[in-house]
Order: C-alpha cells, then sequence, then structure tokens
C-alpha cells in the first residue's frame, strides 16, 4: 500500500502575516527585481540601500495537480520612482492554472493580463478574494502605506513562467500621481521583438 500523506496545519499570525512553520520562504530585494521598475535612474539611486520588497513564505507540500500550493506574501509600501513596489508577476507554466489571493491587510492592486494583449485590474482590501482565472498573469502592487498581506493558493503543479514579463512587464504600470494610484501604459509593453 502506499504511504498516505497526512494533513497538517500551519499556523498564520494576523499581525505579522507570518506563517509557522515558515515553510519555504523567497525574499526579494529590488537588486532580484532592479530591471522591472521603469525609472532605471530611481534604481540606480535606491540600489545602494537595496531595500526589502517582499517576502512569500509557502507551505511546503508536493508540486504535483494532486496537492495545493499555498502561502503568504508580505509586499512593503515604496516606491521607485513614482512607481509602487510590487512583484515581479507570472504566468503559471502550465498556463491553464487558475489562483485565489485573499487579502489580510493593507491594500493593492492585483494586475492581469493574457498572452493575446487583454488587461484588467483588481483593487485589493482586506476581505478581498480574487480569482486569477486560467492563463492570466498576475502581479500585486502595494498601493498603502503598510503592509500589503495576501495568502494565495493554486494547483500543486502550476510552477511559474515569468517569460516576456521579465523584459518588458506589464500592460500598464501603477503610480502614484498627485496622492492618487493610477495606471498609465507601460511605454516598454509590446517592445520584446515578438
Ligand atoms: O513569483 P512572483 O511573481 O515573484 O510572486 C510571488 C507570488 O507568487 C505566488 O507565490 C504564487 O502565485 C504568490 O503568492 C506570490 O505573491
Ligand atoms: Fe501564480
Amino acid at each position: 500500500m502506499t504511504e498516505k500523506f497526512m494533513p497538517f496545519v500551519t499556523e498564520l499570525d494576523f499581525a505579522t502575516g507570518k506563517l509557522n512553520p515558515e515553510g519555504h520562504v523567497i525574499t526579494r530585494n529590488l537588486s532580484h527585481m532592479k530591471d522591472m521598475y521603469y525609472d532605471q535612474e530611481a534604481v540606480r539611486q535606491l540600489l545602494g540601500q537595496n531595500p526589502l520588497i517582499y517576502v512569500v513564505y509557502n507551505v511546503v507540500v508536493p508540486e504535483t495537480a494532486a496537492h495545493i500550493q499555498h502561502c503568504v506574501t508580505i509586499l512593503y509600501p515604496g516606491k521607485v520612482g513614482n512607481e509602487y513596489f510590487m512583484t515581479k508577476g507570472h504566468y503559471h507554466e502550465v498556463l491553464d492554472r487558475a489562483e485565489i489571493y485573499f487579502c489580510l491587510k493593507g491594500k493593492g492592486q492585483l494586475l492581469m493580463q493574457t498572452q493575446d494583449g487583454a488587461f484588467a485590474s483588481i483593487d485589493m482590501v482586506p476581505g478581498s478574494v480574487a480569482y486569477v482565472a486560467p492563463e492570466w498573469a498576475h502581479r500585486t502592487v502595494n498601493t498603502g502605506d503598510e503592509p500589503f498581506v495576501f495568502f494565495a493558493a493554486y494547483p500543486g503543479d502550476a510552477g511559474h513562467n515569468y517569460g516576456d514579463i521579465e523584459t518588458e512587464g506589464f500592460a500598464k504600470l501603477s503610480v502614484e500621481q498627485n496622492g492618487e494610484a493610477v495606471l498609465v501604459d507601460n511605454p516598454r509593453y509590446g517592445k520584446a521583438g515578438k
């Protein structure tokens, strides 16, 4: 008989967003994603201090379709030039795998796009449960002044595909204008020579 995978629990601290046990922790500073921000002069100025942008606490489960990956992301407040701190963003390697995001703290935006040019954004506040439908790339942005904390769950075999997002980003940039978060066209989008 094959051995059973046993049920287990992870504790989520609502005050900090941290998981216990912490699981697999991914830490991203500006240096890990310096080419992804539009204002490269602002990147150069900030690189000396190399701010922490986000941390992901991943519960470790097998990366197969039978399992559900789940994690908490703490995305810190801040800007590079006038562009808000954000995650790298990705398609799933198995493109049709969906994902659920549940906002616990802070506020932000969930930016999404498809490979054939559709774009969507959802404002996230505590209690927002967003559905990233199959085939949509997703990136989160912290538009507030406290950590933006959200829980995510997705099929175990989904994987991450950074593809063109690494070089040209999303169709829109999330920037501060007159104290407001606005989405503006990304001049680099669509220029990867496809
Ligand atoms: O892989 P990226 O785009 O840096 O972002 C990490 C994000 O991916 C996930 O781990 C799963 O999609 C999110 O919870 C997290 O915010
Ligand atoms: Fe994802």
